[in-house]
Parts: structure tokens; sequence; C-alpha cells
């Protein structure tokens, strides 16, 4: 199935289609000499599937984790694209999760005033949302996606043969955007998850969530307005993941704990509640509350004394509010 986003910047596929990884250089076709970027956490059978077609290019493996979107990684990719003689016509191949998708992006964006990429994503979160909408960065001292850019990708290949190597905890991780997802814009894509059986839906779980993703960021392809709405459970989350040095609990479990933070409307709080539980993702931690609240006001998207946050008080609408320093207070319970 072929899904066509479009945006200013370019209009691109994505290809989500079981098995598309190991015809990946039939369907992205000419590009000239490729750069392949990917992380340790990637199992090695992905890997070379896809070395193996495009056997004269570089492969640039970074370590697996949030510690490799930084300006160090950024900087020593572009030096090897320079090393490797890499044109403004050449492709940038990623292939791994959130985190090469938005490094290797981001390298793209910046390389040469910017060059093509291709995105290939291997985990249910960047499948279902980081892998689409061209969002690229890295985090900068503590400061999640602090530098970056809208790049759009050319292609994206979404194969749902790789959630077969994916373990249990960073499957539900990926749920949770989702569930997000569910929550803003369709309930009827939050509903499959209010059933045991939500497995044996996994397509039209990635096909709704990419259809929620590519609405909103055709409406609003630089977040001025209604792309706000995908942050919802981001405000505390990204602040969960810093208090943490984002290595205690991974993204999408802090955006599961930013929703349960943020959600007002008791009803909606039971029923993601009972979501959670089923995806074994995590409702609350130990985080010191005083510091949760000073991360947030210090949040990239915090503007002086207030911050836009996203409210869900019915299902499948979510809505932005601004929030003063009293109401982010509030909000955690201070
Ligand atoms: O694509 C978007 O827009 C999103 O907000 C998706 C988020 O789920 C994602 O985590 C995003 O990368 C966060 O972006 P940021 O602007 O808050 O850094």
């Amino acid at each position: 199935m072929e899904i066509e986003v479009h945006t200013r910047q370019r209009n691109y596929p994505i290809i989500l289609e079981h098995g598309v990884l190991a015809r990946a250089k039939e369907v992205i076709g000419e590009c000239g000499q490729p750069v392949l970027i990917s992380d340790t956490g990637v199992p090695e059978k992905w890997r070379n599937l896809l070395q193996q077609q495009y056997p004269q290019s570089p492969m640039i493996v970074v370590p697996h984790g949030e510690e490799s979107k930084s300006i160090a990684q950024w900087s020593g990719i572009l030096s090897r694209m320079l090393e490797e003689n890499v044109s403004r016509k050449d492709v940038v191949i990623a292939l791994g999760g959130g985190v090469v998708g938005d490094l290797a992006g981001f390298c793209a964006a910046s390389y040469k005033r910017g060059i093509r990429w291709v995105n290939i994503p291997t985990t249910m979160l960047s499948i279902v949302d980081s892998s689409i909408g061209g969002k690229t960065a890295v985090d900068l001292d503590g400061i999640k996606n602090c530098v970056g850019a809208f790049w759009q990708p050319s292609v994206v290949l979404a194969d749902p043969e790789v959630l077969s190597s994916l373990s249990p905890r960073l499957l539900s991780e990926g749920m949770a955007e989702a569930v997000k997802m569910g929550m803003t814009h369709d309930p009827g894509l939050f509903a499959l998850f209010e059933h045991d059986d939500y497995m044996d839906h996994l397509d039209e779980i990635i096909y709704r969530s990419l259809e929620v993703k590519r609405k909103v960021v055709e409406h609003d392809e630089e977040e001025n307005g209604e792309r706000m709405l995908l942050n919802f459970g981001h405000t505390y989350g990204h602040a969960y993941e810093s208090y943490y040095e984002m290595n205690r609990y991974l993204h999408g479990e802090c955006v599961g704990m930013g929703m349960m933070t943020i959600l007002k409307n008791p009803e909606l709080k039971q029923r993601l509640s009972a979501v959670l539980t089923r995806l074994n993702l995590p409702q609350s931690c130990d985080a010191d509350r005083e510091e949760i609240c000073q991360l947030v006001q210090n949040d990239k998207k915090a503007d002086h004394d207030t911050i836009t946050i996203v409210q869900v008080d019915e299902l499948g609408k979510g809505h932005l509010e601004k929030w003063n320093q009293e109401e982010i207070r509030e909000g955690i319970g201070l």
C-alpha cells in the first residue's frame, strides 16, 4: 500500500508493505552513491539485508540509544560523508528507530545545505510516528531535539516484518505513540487498544496512525498550530526523559506517563490507564516534581512565562491550552 504525503518541501510516498526492506533498492530506484546509516540496536539481519543491496556503499553504524543523538555523532557522520566524497546528488538511507531517523535525517538536512534521504524505520515508534513529517534533530545539553530542521524524506519504507525482531518493551513503547494519536485524533484507533486482541490489528494500527500523521503534517508542516497536538504527553514526557538522563525510561514510556500526568477527564484517564496496563507501560514514576516543573518551564517550546500544552477532554479531539507556571505546577499535583 502506498500513502502519498504532500508537503511544501516535497511530496513523498510511504510504502507500507510486508517485506519491502528486501526490495528496498528496487523501490528506491536511482539514488547516486547512497550512504547507509544505522545503529547497533538494529539486528544484523536487517542491516545485512540492506547492505547486500548496496554492496559498494559505506554503512555507518552508531551506538544504540539516545546518546547517539548528539552534536558529536552528527559532526562525525558529516566528516565521514565528506571523506567518502558524498555529493549533493547522493542519498542518505537511514535504517533504524527514531534515533537513527532523527540523526541521519539531520545529517541529510545539513550536509552541503541538504541532500535527499530515505527513511527505513525498524521500530514500532518510528514506523507509526517519527519516520514521517520531516522532524530531524539531535539533543543539546540534555534538551531533546534542541538542534534540528524540518527536512522531509524522499521515500519512507515501512516494513512491518521488521517488528518480528523487536522486544515486547520496544513494541509497547511504540504503541504509546499510536495510542496518543488515537487520543488526539482517532477514537477508532484508540478503541483497538481496548481489547486484548489488539495485536491482531497491527496493520490497521499502523495504517490509521500513518493516516493521522499524514493529515496533520499536510495541514501544518512546520508546527504552527495543529501539529502541536502530536505533542500530547510530550511536555511532561520530555521532562521525564531529561530527568532520568534519557536512560531509565524509553521515549514512548515517558509519553505514556506524560499523557497520564496531563489528562484531567476522569473517565478518559481511566480508559487510558487500562490501555497502558494492557501494553505493560508505566503510568507514573518517582521523579522529583519540583525538578520536573523546572524542566517543563525550560522546555524548548516554552515561551518565556507560558507553555502551550495539549489537552484531551473528549476522545479524538485534542486541543491546545496556554499554561502559566502555576498551572504547570498544578498539572503535576504541586
Ligand atoms: O512529528 C511531530 O510533530 C511530533 O510531535 C511527533 C512526536 O511524537 C515526536 O516525539 C517528536 O519528535 C517530538 O518533537 P519535538 O518537536 O517535541 O521535539
